[in-house]
């Protein structure tokens, strides 16, 4: 199990000192969506050039283009790139076919796909590293959570990593770590914490405790 820190509402110097802090407790770093959108790959770059030995997951969630994008963020220095669940087959193909020719993996966003099960099923067969159940900001803003659809994805993916992202805060750790997701994505809950360090310790702590049960 490892942890994903996403960096979605801060620019790059402020993302790069978040890292700092929290550096010796994560194992990938996230340039969320919003960096992406303000800043391009250069976000990307600057902190794989920052923390050479993290890995840095590129959100790009990407909708068309596949092969085009996913060479662009994996040249950039992601070890990882997104792709949505919602768009078509022959986009997620081209991402995985050009990250093996780069070297990275594919992380697929189920983010507002209507039907989880029969997707995550159809997901699983196309060679993707990881599926993602993941609730987005405004979802979370009205109460949702994607801890029931984690369930789902548990009981079908049989081939492909899976990982979960939305509003995980370190109350809700434990019930996350639970459900043994090879990757927990927590934005706001370490990122806007007074302590980012200790809470990023202690979710570490609790998956490491989880691991060796
Ligand atoms: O991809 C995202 C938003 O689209 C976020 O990176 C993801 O939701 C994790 O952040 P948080 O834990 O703050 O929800």
């Amino acid at each position: 199990m490892k942890l994903q820190l996403a960096l979605d509402l801060v620019n790059i110097p402020e993302a790069i000192e978040v890292v700092k802090e929290v550096e010796a407790h994560i194992d990938v770093v996230e340039i969320g969506t919003p960096i992406i959108n303000q800043e391009g790959h250069h976000a990307v770059k600057a902190m794989k050039d920052a923390f050479p030995s993290l890995a840095v997951l590129a959100d790009t969630k990407i909708m068309d283009a596949g092969g085009y994008e996913v060479m662009n963020a994996s040249q950039a220095g992601a070890s990882i790139v997104t792709v949505l669940g919602a768009t078509d087959d022959e986009t997620i193909k081209g991402a995985v076919e050009e990250a093996k020719k780069q070297g990275s993996e594919i992380l697929v966003d189920m983010i507002n796909v209507t039907d989880i099960e029969q997707r995550a099923k159809e997901v699983d067969a196309l060679g993707v590293d990881y599926i993602c159940v993941h609730t987005g900001y405004d979802l979370q803003a009205v109460g949702v959570t994607p801890f029931s659809q984690l369930t789902t994805i548990k009981n079908v993916v049989k081939n492909t990593k899976t990982a979960v992202a939305g509003g995980i805060k370190l109350e809700t750790i434990p019930e996350v770590i639970k459900a043994q997701p090879d990757l927990i994505i927590v934005g706001g809950g370490i990122a806007n914490q007074d302590d980012k360090k200790a809470v990023a310790a202690e979710i570490q702590k609790q998956m490491k405790d989880a691991a060796t049960v």
